[in-house]
């Protein structure tokens, strides 16, 4: 029996000794509580109201920065220690995730280095034994998704010997998020950030527009109308107001977007040389309003006289690659690169989509500075969209179901890592009252045509 006791403590403090990120907090939180528990009642209730309300004054005051310094770091702690660390020997032994040493008869199983949460997804950093590959555990992902509770685990490697263990715990952007309504207010300063869906941790996605220009990339039926849509939708009053101008392009005949018709100031479906001449009048107004502009403002701040003009494209290929006329080609890149290049000071911005994302599409792919990857066919695709590493760091846009249309990965200019979004959906019947309601109130040819339009309209930023 004493022999029974010794053995069995003897396991546990080797268990212990082997998790130090375990033992050493749970030590210090002993060690504090016995300090603690001699000072009598009054200084442990002062104790406990301080931690507590402290906490939950910071909590309330700032979310964020209470959010990044406890809160995640406490549910990483946990996860990687306790809810994965505990058992993670004997699922690797129950899955046979493990390769046994020929001399020493020891089975070496898969290590956790370290353990990453996002709100839906546990990313676990492994350290695979000599002998054991990728393929492995890749072989058994349904079975490590099954035991650890997941909905879905995918493998992707880290470097050689390491690899990423991506847990998908559950899919918050399963249902269809609906149209989100159209603001009531004309406040300049949504237009850094409108609202078009969810990001997969529960808050709002938005998407600048004053100072950007947007590349959506996605296959055939991966929602890309709904992110155009929803955009669309968050600028109506500003397009009402004469603020937004929207010179829309759709070469697939008008099967995207006539139902928005109304809304436009600009649109061409039918003609290609119309197409071009419409992206080479934008690049135009864009040189004369900056010569204009110049000296005056750093900041772009529409005005009905000057307003911001988005210039929407949808399927970029049809005027770059798949354009059968080398001429129209050529002018088409060369419009849509001064737009690039120079629009965002003057208040000129692109919004275009494609399928194919290869640069023979879009010549100009890295000059958005804002850019969105939906459903996509390969892993390659995904780094071409978001830069390099991206599908590395988690943007699984080729696991994306096709029954989950509208759901993407973005990455804003300045961020390392891309984020996991879904746009609303706009109906038809909403497009339609959309542009019914909120058409411009006088729809001007040239943007830049001349001050009586702040008179006409009578609307001033
Ligand atoms: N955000 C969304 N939420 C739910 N369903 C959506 C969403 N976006 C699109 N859908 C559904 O998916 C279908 C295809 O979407 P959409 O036409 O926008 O794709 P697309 O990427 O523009 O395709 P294509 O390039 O072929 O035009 C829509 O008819 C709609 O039923």
């Amino acid at each position: 029996m004493a022999w029974r006791l010794v053995r069995a403590l003897a396991i546990v403090v080797y268990a212990l000794a082997r998790r130090p990120g375990l033992t050493g907090p749970l030590l210090v939180a002993g060690f504090v509580a016995v300090q603690v528990a001699r000072w009598g009642w009054t200084a442990r209730v002062l104790v406990a109201v301080l931690i507590v309300g402290g906490g939950a004054a910071w909590w309330w005051r700032h979310r964020s920065s209470f959010n990044r310094f406890v809160r995640r770091p406490a549910v990483q702690w946990f996860r990687r220690w306790v809810r994965y660390g505990l058992a993670w020997r004997f699922w690797m032994g129950r899955l046979s995730l493990g390769i046994t040493d020929e001399t020493t008869g020891r089975t070496m199983r898969p290590r956790i280095v370290k353990v990453r949460c996002t709100p839906s997804v546990d990313r676990l950093l492994l350290q695979l034994p000599v002998g054991m590959s990728i393929k492995d555990l890749e072989g058994k992902r349904t079975n490590i998704a099954e035991a650890l509770r997941a909905v879905d685990a995918r493998v992707r490697k880290a470097r050689p010997g390491r690899v990423w263990l991506d847990l998908e715990m559950r899919n918050p952007l399963q249902a269809t998020i609906p149209a989100i309504p159209v603001p009531d207010s004309l406040d300049l300063s949504q237009l850094d950030g409108i609202v078009i869906g969810h990001a997969d941790d529960g808050t709002p996605w938005r998407l600048r527009i004053r100072g950007s220009h947007v590349f959506i990339a996605g296959a055939t039926g991966s929602g890309k109308g709904s992110i155009i849509w929803s955009a669309l939708r968050a600028l109506a009053p500003f397009i009402r107001a004469g603020l937004v101008q929207v010179w829309a392009i759709d070469p697939k005949g008008g099967m995207e977007l006539e139902f928005g018709k109304d809304l436009f100031t600009r649109y061409e479906r039918d003609d290609y040389e119309s197409m071009v001449e419409l992206l080479e009048e934008a690049a135009a107004e864009m040189d004369a309003r900056c010569k204009r502009l110049r000296g005056t403002t750093r900041t772009f701040k529409p005005t009905t006289a000057t307003p911001l003009v988005m210039v929407i494209l949808d399927e970029l290929a049809t005027l770059t690659a798949l354009q059968p006329e080398r001429r129209l080609q050529g002018r088409a890149e060369n419009a849509l690169g001064l737009l690039l290049t120079k629009g965002r000071a003057p208040g000129f911005h692109v919004m275009a989509a494609a399928q194919d994302v290869t640069k023979r599409v879009c010549e100009w792919r890295d000059l958005f500075p804002d850019k969105i990857a939906l459903r996509l066919a390969k892993a390659a695709e995904v780094d071409m969209v978001l830069g390099d590493d991206a599908w590395d760091n988690g943007a699984l846009c080729d696991s994306i179901p096709r029954d989950l249309p509208g759901i993407g990965y973005v990455r804003l200019e300045g961020q390392s890592q891309s984020t996991r979004v879904r746009a609303a959906y706009v109906t038809d019947d909403e497009i339609k009252a959309m542009a019914a309601q909120y058409r411009p109130v006088h729809r001007l040819h040239s943007v830049d045509s001349s001050d009586t339009t702040t008179s006409e309209t009578g609307e001033a930023a």
